[in-house]
């Protein structure tokens, strides 16, 4: 059977590729430089095997041209040109990429830098005029010619007069609509913005006249000299000069060989390109040469920003292919829980969509993804162990982040996390990281020990830690919302197990005889108070932990009192309740109290047991059932 040809609808298909493929307007601006820099490219490449062509790079560049009055945007280059065939061929038939045939046919294996690939960018000019023109003088003919087109119906070819080599695009900007306003792309300080935002690493000079607005230069006169107070008293002239300037920054940052970069250029990156207002506390800078090449320059930001922990927040890295913007805010280049990072990744590996927009697969993005997150950990590590008042300070600001990054997805990255994460300590009085904790443990002690509060001073009077602090271990103070939850998660660090100061077993041994005997010799007692507060708490029982406070709360199983008040904050409160144990001190003056009351006035026994439950929660932070009838127990005891 005869194949046939599949027919396309080419008037139908430019209008759905214009309107279509790309999200932002703006990007024609880049599309249509990219054309340009590919054109000196194919100049540079051909002068590389061609003798009778020079490269002088100071005749190269590009030049934007906006003209208010006539509404026209003029892109001008001075590369190869295109003959009149390559005019039919290159802006004629649609998806027919000359960029992409010149890399084939020249054999260019490192032309990455050529841009075009898709034979698709030229025509998202109309997105934003309605007529577009181009005048072209190619390097291999004496002859130009112009070519013109209104879009979808079709396009003209005819000879003109050029004197130069290379190629100019004239578009006449649609007039504004209700829903666009296309002035904007005649717009000096709009079309430089969008200029530096796209294409700012284009290698070529992006060059365009702009108006200044300047001290005008009195003439100095002798008179003038007479008059010296007159001249003082006049306002100061201004007048507009133009002068014509490069927009873009041509060479990238992250294609300079490191060692010649200081601290100081990294910084002005940084503010340049708008990452923050702070002064970064490090910059990473990484060439990979391997299975995917590419770029990056890395920041951990000093401050942390207004929106950080709000839904607003967007990560992401800047990412460019070749030099050319792709995406602002690419998030699959790094972790939620490195979403503080600012910066860019440049890779010329890239599997990029038609419109530049995405990636047609994520493979290349993924490998440098996990490069990335390596480099990041690694260099925080770094920065911790060398600089730890640093560190500290980045931690104040992204340490939740982190912790965060410990729970989510039920640990999936808590191999990558636990040794970034640090605690402040009973003993050393700052923060510390769990390894270092680890390393100062004696032997006898089992369980990394910690406690939950609202603040350090807080947990420091805290009457559970009594005991683990008279044996001398230390004890990591949990102040934050997440941190209890992400030990939980963490389970174990180096096979040392969290232990909370309220669990119910704190494995500390020689505690046990004294404790047994206290249950046996005060059972009635005990039996009397868990039957008063038998709805309120799992269990009274004779405190092993307790030292010269009189009454605390423990808890039993998993969840402690902390995560029962974080949880029940949630939206979608669960109800959840920590099995509260109140631990009486039986050396305390007060036990004697309850002994005599329990021996000799039921009711007082009830009343001492009610304050102390009150007590207990008070303690906790926890609102006590019912003041009124807490303050008006506390009166029965003092009259
Ligand atoms: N300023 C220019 N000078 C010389 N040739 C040009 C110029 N602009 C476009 N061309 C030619 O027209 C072709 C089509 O351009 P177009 O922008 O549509 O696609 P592309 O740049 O090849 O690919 P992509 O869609 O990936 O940008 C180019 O490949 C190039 O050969």
């Amino acid at each position: 059977m005869a194949k046939r040809q599949f027919k396309a609808e080419s008037k139908r298909l430019l209008e759905l590729m214009i309107n279509s493929i790309y999200t932002h307007k703006e990007i024609f601006l880049r599309e249509l430089i990219s054309n340009a820099s590919d054109a000196i490219d194919k100049i540079y490449y051909r002068a590389l095997t061609d003798e009778n062509i020079s490269f002088n790079k100071d005749d190269y560049y590009i030049k934007i041209t906006p003209d208010k009055e006539s509404r026209t945007l003029t892109i001008s280059d001075t590369g190869i040109g295109m003959t009149k065939e390559e005019l039919e061929k290159n802006l004629g038939v649609i998806a027919k990429s000359g960029s992409l045939a010149f890399k084939k046919e020249n054999e260019l294996k490192d032309g990455h830098d050529i841009i075009g690939q898709f034979g698709v960018g030229f025509y998202s000019a109309f997105m934003v005029a309605d007529v577009v023109t181009v005048i072209t003088k190619s390097i291999d003919s004496d002859e130009a010619f112009k070519w013109e087109s209104k879009g979808a119906d079709g396009y003209t070819i005819k000879a003109v007069e050029k004197d130069t080599v290379g190629t100019d695009i004239i578009l006449k900007i649609k007039d504004n609509t209700e829903d666009e306003n296309y002035d904007e792309f005649v717009d000096e300080y709009r079309l430089q913005n969008i200029i530096k935002k796209y294409s700012d690493f284009i290698r070529y000079p992006i060059k365009m006249d702009i108006a200044e607005r300047k001290l005008k230069e009195q003439p100095e006169t002798p008179a003038a000299e007479d008059n010296k107070d007159e001249q003082q008293d006049k306002q100061p002239e201004y007048e507009y000069v133009v002068e014509e300037k490069t927009i873009n920054s041509m060479v990238p940052i992250w294609r300079k060989n490191k060692n010649e970069l200081t601290d100081e250029d990294y910084h002005n990156f940084y503010a340049e390109k708008h990452y923050g207002f702070d002064k970064p506390i490090k910059h990473i800078h990484i060439s990979v040469d391997g299975a995917v090449r590419y770029n990056a320059i890395l920041f951990i930001p000093e401050t942390i920003p207004f929106d950080y922990y709000t839904k607003e927040y967007e990560k992401g890295l800047e990412l460019y292919s070749s030099g050319v913007l792709i995406m602002e805010k690419c998030s699959d280049l790094l972790p939620d829980y490195f979403s503080f990072v600012k910066g860019m990744v440049d890779s010329e590996d890239l599997s990029l969509n038609i419109s530049r927009e995405m990636l047609q697969h994520d493979r290349q993005l993924k490998l440098i993804a996990k490069n990335i997150k390596n480099k990041i950990k690694k260099e925080l590590q770094t920065i911790m162990k060398d600089d730890r008042e640093k560190y500290e300070e980045f931690f104040k600001s992204f340490g939740r982040q982190l912790k965060f990054g410990v729970y989510n997805e039920f640990g999936r990255h808590k191999e990558d996390l636990q040794d970034l994460v640090m605690f402040y300590s009973s003993t050393e009085k700052k923060l510390v990281s769990l390894d270092e904790y680890i390393e100062r443990m004696p032997e006898e002690q089992k369980y990394i020990y910690y406690a939950t509060g609202e603040s350090n001073e807080r947990i420091e009077k805290s009457p559970q830690t009594e005991l683990v602090a008279d044996k001398g271990f230390e004890i990591l103070y949990f102040t934050e919302d997440i941190d209890e939850f992400a030990i939980k998660v963490l389970r174990t660090y180096k096979d040392k197990e969290f232990k909370s100061v309220t669990a119910g077993d704190l494995g500390i041994e020689q505690e046990q005889d004294k404790d047994d005997k206290a249950k046996e010799e005060y059972k009635e007692l005990f039996e009397q108070m868990n039957s008063i507060l038998s709805d309120k708490v799992k269990e009274v029982r004779a405190s092993k932990r307790l030292k010269t406070h009189p009454v605390c709360f423990s808890t039993d199983g998993e969840v402690t009192i902390e995560m029962e008040k974080i949880l029940n904050q949630m939206p979608d409160n669960q109800k959840v309740k920590a099995a509260k144990v109140l631990e009486i001190n039986t050396n305390h003056e007060v036990f004697k109290s309850l002994q005599n009351a329990f021996e000799n006035d039921k009711d007082k026994l009830e009343l001492y047991t009610n304050i102390l439950y009150n007590q207990a929660l008070l303690i906790e932070g926890l609102p006590v059932e019912d003041p009124v009838e807490f303050t008006n127990n506390m009166c029965k005891v003092m009259v």
